[in-house]
């Protein structure tokens, strides 16, 4: 370049013109519009210095530009009007030397110019600027050659950035310089004012006007110089806003729009920072319950939802943001996108509820907890009553134990043994195998008259998958047929080997009626339970597994509860399955109040908000919002397990019924007293079921029956049945005012025998064909509007009117139909027996002949039944 210092020149006045000495060959700027001033600005831009060789002879894009054109005509009018005021900004001028300038300036003004129109040496300045020497430097200094492009990208870069910070630079130089000359702009008129002639006014202002005028008009002048200020501040606006008005666009002043140095180089900064540092991924800690949106799993992860969505058609799920997906799917997308799978689960609620283990310090003896199983009437529960001096069989219905019970007995040797007397039917399996799952000791009580019996090896069977160990108590051993022997053999079939055969199975010969043998039970008892070391933690919260429950009038809700480990009292917090309470009394079972009941004890309790079910953990709490919590939890576990085995059912209902063509349902409404009893009325019923025929169980429950149950019932036609309990007078009311029947039992034989029944009834019928005579045609008559009629003779047996009529050819039947007409002589007759004569029409038929066979026979239905 030619001009590498880049230095800002200053106007002279050398050969009575206004030249600038060797001006930058860059672009010569007017200042801002500076209509009425009596100055001039010259505003020189450094020329940039390309940093890679040049190709010569290629101008340089800036170089070809034009030169600026005087922004304002008010230019050409300067020389003439107004002593000039220094038209350089020169940045290196303190304000003195400025002044000083000035003021020579001014004097070389006041010398004759010559005409500075003709002597314009630039081609590209148009006419009347003259007094500008921007165009003759131009001139003089030849155009920049446009920088070769180098190949190489990495320079190209530098030396593009280095252009854009030298473009930066004398951005900032020229605002410099602009500042500076403003302030020795102001500086020098200050001083000017008193030496300028009032004869000189400004050419734009010829018209005489009025002082006041002059003086506003004045005052405008002066504003004016502080434009540029103004309009530079828009810019450090417009710079910092990043907008653009629709001035600035129409105007083309973008040019204006400058960073600052900083600020770029913050930016390539971040930028080198940015390509050094390839960005590392953060791994987190994701936690996915049992269910979660796609949504939430993407916040989780903080990740784009759009991302996860797509991750999970990968998967083959198409799910939206708002769908849920399950808890295996969402750990699938998590590991995907490189996150930790953290997976909790809502029944994490129940953590820490049993508490924990018990030190092998804190243990101490409990009673054994014994179940009596056997075969129905081998005299379990009047067994129980003769070790407990009480008669409990007296108030059974139909003489059965149906109610589970627990009682516990203190022997002659002060010995404390609970036992679980436990229904002998075969209803009874399931309730049978909760008895032997929470029991430590089998009694299997064997009739010695009967021996070992159906139930007899099922309750064998519970024992060995419970792995109790048994006693066999071989009962009633006082009856005259008795044989001990024999039932000892029959155990030895099904792996129960005694100490007589050299086993060591307990083995007791007892009889209820006599007491005999009473002692020597209770002895081996306690000999088996010394054996297993039976040892619980009383000084804890309780624990312990329903029994038992029912609701009773003025008590509601009554569980019968065998404490496993811990005291249980008065007062206690607690939560059962799905239900929650208080204990607010604790019964034993002869009804007398405790205080508190301790590992092995069986009690009733009172105080629970719901009726739990036979076999469900008791948990005490410490309080009650962590109850109600857990119950809550597990009643919305089993309302969803429930859904979900109601789907299923209904899917496999439509399969069965698909399969089968005609499968036929019997819907019932079912009661009970006790859920035990309902357990075994269900299982019970399912049994019946056949292919043809099965047993829907609507609704079912314990307590008494509702309207509820009556609508339920007449709205799908189904049975209602109440065991051991009544319907409410307004169900009564509404069942006979809608034809429903409710049926009462209270013995479950004749339960399931009368569902059988029912169930039969839904069977459709088998037909049966009755033969009821032969007749054979002897002659065959053509008669008018009737078609053929055969005179027959009855051969055997009787023909009826209307019944079914089969037409023998020779043996073989070549037709089967109906009568239309039996005809004695001329009149219609009910029926004509063997020996007589008949005239007889077919329905729909006339191919008949002599010697023809006619055989008669009715259709019969029979009612099938289930057996
Ligand atoms: N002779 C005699 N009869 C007995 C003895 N034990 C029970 N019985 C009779 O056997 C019948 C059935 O007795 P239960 O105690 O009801 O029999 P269970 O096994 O409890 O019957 P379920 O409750 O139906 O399972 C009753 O008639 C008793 O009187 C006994 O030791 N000797």
């Amino acid at each position: 370049m030619s001009d590498e210092s880049g230095k800002t020149k200053k106007l002279s006045l050398s050969s009575g013109k206004l030249t600038l000495g060797n001006l930058d060959a860059g672009k010569m700027r007017t200042g801002p519009s500076v209509a009425g001033r009596k100055t001039v600005q010259v505003e020189v831009r450094r020329k940039r210095a390309p940093a890679a060789p040049s190709r010569a002879g290629q101008p340089s894009a800036e170089a070809v530009t034009p030169p600026a054109t005087p922004e304002t005509p008010a230019l050409s009018e300067a020389p003439v009007a107004t002593p000039a005021t220094p038209a350089a900004a020169d940045d290196k001028l303190t304000a003195q030397e400025r002044a000083a300038r000035v003021r020579a300036l001014q004097e070389g003004m006041k010398k004759p110019t010559p005409a500075a129109d003709g002597d314009n040496a630039a081609p590209a300045v148009p006419e009347g600027n003259a007094p500008d020497e921007a165009p003759v430097a131009e001139a003089a200094i030849p155009p920049a050659p446009e920088p070769e492009v180098p190949l190489d990208p990495v320079e190209a870069r530098r030396a593009a950035e280095l252009a854009e910070l030298r473009e930066i630079e004398a951005g900032e130089e020229e605002r410099r310089a602009f500042e500076a000359k403003k302030h020795a702009d102001t500086h020098a008129r200050r001083q000017e004012v008193p030496e300028r002639s009032p004869a000189a006014p400004a050419p734009q202002m010829p018209d005489p006007i009025g002082e006041a005028q002059q003086r506003r008009r004045k005052a405008a002048d002066e504003m004016a110089p502080r434009r540029p200020g103004a309009s530079r501040r828009d810019t450090n606006n417009r710079r910092q806003s990043g907008k653009m008005t629709i001035n600035q666009a129409l105007s083309g002043d973008e040019s204006r729009r400058q960073r600052s140095l900083a600020s770029v180089k913050r930016q390539r900064e971040k930028a080198r920072m940015r390509e050094e540092q390839p960005q590392v991924k953060q791994v987190r800690d994701v936690i996915i319950p049992d269910t979660i949106s796609v949504s939430e799993l993407a916040n989780r992860m903080a990740e784009r939802t759009a991302d996860v969505v797509k991750e999970l058609m990968k998967l083959g799920i198409m799910a939206t943001a708002t769908q849920t997906i399950d808890g295996e799917t969402a750990e699938l997308v998590v590991s995907e996108f490189g996150h930790k799978v953290q997976r909790v689960s809502e029944s994490d609620i129940e953590i820490g509820l049993t508490g924990d283990d018990d030190a092998e310090d804190n243990l101490q003896p409990r009673p054994p907890v014994v179940t009596v199983m056997g075969h129905v009437d081998h005299g379990k529960t009047s067994l129980l009553d003769a070790i407990r001096r009480t008669d409990v069989a007296a108030g059974e219905s139909g003489g059965i134990t149906q109610h589970i019970g627990a009682y516990q007995i203190t022997t002659a040797n002060k010995n404390v043994i609970t036992f679980i007397d436990t229904p002998g039917h075969e209803a009874f399996t399931e309730m049978r195998s909760r008895g032997a799952n929470i029991t430590d000791i089998v009694v299997l009580v064997v009739a010695a008259d009967d021996s070992v019996m159906a139930q007899t090896v099922e309750a064998i069977n519970h024992a060995k998958a419970a792995g109790c160990p048994v006693i066999v108590a071989v009962n009633k051993c006082d009856k005259p047929e008795a044989d001990p022997q024999r039932v000892r053999n029959d155990l030895l079939q099904q792996e129960i080997v005694t100490e007589d055969f050299g086993g060591d199975v307990l083995c007791v010969d007892v009889s209820a009626h006599t007491g005999l043998g009473l002692d020597k039970l209770e002895e081996a008892i306690m000999l088996q339970s010394e054996l297993l070391e039976l040892r619980a933690n009383p000084d804890r919260n309780a624990d312990g597994v329903v029994i038992e429950s029912k609701v009773e009038r003025g008590r509601g809700s009554v569980a019968t509860l065998l404490v496993q480990r811990g005291t249980l009292r008065q007062g206690d917090i607690f939560v059962i399955g799905a239900e929650s309470g208080r204990v607010r009394a604790l019964l034993d079972d002869r009804g007398q109040k405790l205080k508190e009941a301790g590992p092995g004890q069986p009690v009733e309790i009172l105080g629970l908000n719901g009726t739990p079910m036979a076999g469900d953990n008791c948990v005490v709490v410490e309080t009650e919002a962590r109850a109600r919590e857990i119950a809550e939890y597990r009643t919305r576990r089993n309302k969803d397990h429930d859904a979900a085995r109601g789907a299923r059912g209904s899917v496999e209902q439509m399969l069965s019924a698909i399969a089968a063509g005609e499968a036929e349902e019997l819907p019932v409404v079912i009661k009970t007293d006790v859920h035990g009893s309902l357990e075994a009325i269900r299982v019970a019923l399912e049994k019946l079921g056949t292919e043809q025929v099965k047993v829907r169980m609507l609704s079912s429950g314990v307590g008494a029956l509702s309207e509820s149950d009556i609508s339920l019932a007449a709205a799908s036609n189904a049975i209602v049945i109440g065991f051991n309990v009544r319907a409410i007078p307004q169900a009564r009311d509404l069942a006979k005012r809608d034809g429903v029947e409710i049926r009462y039992h209270s013995i479950i034989y004749e339960l399931i025998d009368e569902v059988k029944a029912a169930m039969g009834g839904l069977l459709s019928p088998d037909t049966q064909e009755d033969f009821i005579g032969y007749a054979e045609i002897r002659q065959v008559f053509g008669v008018s509007k009737v078609g053929k009629v055969a005179g027959c003779m009855v051969t055997e047996g009787v023909i009826k009117r209307g019944c079914k009529v089969r037409l023998l050819r020779d043996n073989v039947v070549i037709h089967e139909g109906a009568l239309k007409t039996l005809k004695r002589f001329k009149d219609e007759v009910k029926e004509v027996r063997e020996g007589f004569e008949c005239g007889m029409g077919f329905e729909n038929y006339s191919d008949i002949q002599e010697k023809d066979m006619i055989e008669c026979f009715e259709i019969r239905e029979i009612a099938r039944t289930l057996d």
